[in-house]
């Protein structure tokens, strides 16, 4: 039996006012570049995609990579790139600070495809991308981490988050943040299970590898001198690597063994199925 045609899952000219930070104006929404191709061995996912819940800029991000030693940009505001400490395995990355772009004009067409039942669906490039080419940011619900904690009491319901800069790195940063209990845990994350952008398909790959061809780094909003909040960077996605049309994109989520802990404090593993050589084993 054929598959269903393409699937064009996107909200369009809606708005969501879900975000828990009160005060602040809510992105208009991201024209669709992705799709998802429809499996018989799968449902669709029943969450809702967006490309905004983030309340910081005004319109839509399109991201690009600056390689350090090209001037900088000029636009309305500064853009400063940390990487998140990840194996990078480019020189552009290796610097840890490296200038972003915010710019206009098209993203790269994902696709998303169901893999198989232990993956589940992954994120495949449409199109040849060049090295350091903008993929994608991680999208979703801005929560607290606590916030994001008494959500996450299922099985897998945390498999969406993505941690945002913790105190620690605030301050690497050279910026003030309110003090925190646990400075080395995020005062924010994204949480994409219910709602979020095509980033939170993209699969886990053990790196530096061939396979983890996507190096995902915060970048911050600059008003004058100073980060607009440095506790709140958007997480753009670029490629490290030139990638071929109908490549799955994956990153290493880069997550300690001991990250993930169950009820009873005891640490949680997944196995890893990257298949890279370098493959870990499992993904926390
Ligand atoms: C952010 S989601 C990625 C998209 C996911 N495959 C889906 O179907 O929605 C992360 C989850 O995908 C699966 N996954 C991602 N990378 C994997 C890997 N290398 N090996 C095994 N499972 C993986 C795990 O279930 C993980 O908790």
């Amino acid at each position: 039996m054929p598959l269903a045609p393409w699937a064009w899952l996107s909200c369009c000219g809606r708005r969501r006012d879900e975000h828990r930070l009160e005060g602040r104006s809510l992105l208009p929404e991201n024209t669709p570049h992705w799709e998802l191709l429809q499996s018989e061995e799968a449902s669709p996912p029943t969450f809702e995609m967006s490309e905004i819940l983030h309340p910081i800029l005004e319109d839509a991000p399109l991201w690009s990579l600056k390689p350090r030693g090209s001037s900088p940009y000029t636009w309305d505001g500064r853009l400063l790139a940390m990487d998140q400490g990840l194996p990078k395995p480019l020189a552009i990355f290796e610097a840890g600070e490296c200038h972003v772009v915010r710019r206009g004009g098209p993203r790269p067409l994902l696709q998303v495809r169901w893999i198989q039942r232990d993956m589940g669906w992954g994120a495949f490039t449409m199109q040849n991308l060049a090295v350091g080419e903008f993929v994608c940011e991680y999208t979703g619900e801005l929560l607290t981490d606590a916030e994001a904690e008494s959500r996450c009491t299922g099985p897998g319901r945390d498999a969406y988050l993505f941690n945002l800069t913790t105190p620690q790195q605030c301050t690497r940063l050279g910026v003030q943040v309110p003090s925190s209990a646990d400075m080395a845990d995020p005062v924010f994350v994204i949480d994409a299970y219910e709602k979020g952008g095509v980033a939170r398909f993209l699969n886990h790959a053990c790196g530096p590898s061939h396979a983890a061809n996507v190096t995902p780094i915060y970048a911050y909003t600059f008003d004058s001198e100073e980060p607009v909040d440095a506790r709140l960077p958007h997480v753009a996605l670029f490629t490290n690597r030139a990638v071929t049309k109908g490549e799955e994109l994956r990153y290493d989520y880069g997550m300690p063994p001991e990250a993930v802990q169950s009820a009873d404090g005891a640490a949680r593993h997944q196995p890893c199925l990257c298949g890279s050589s370098v493959c870990r084993g499992r993904i926390y």
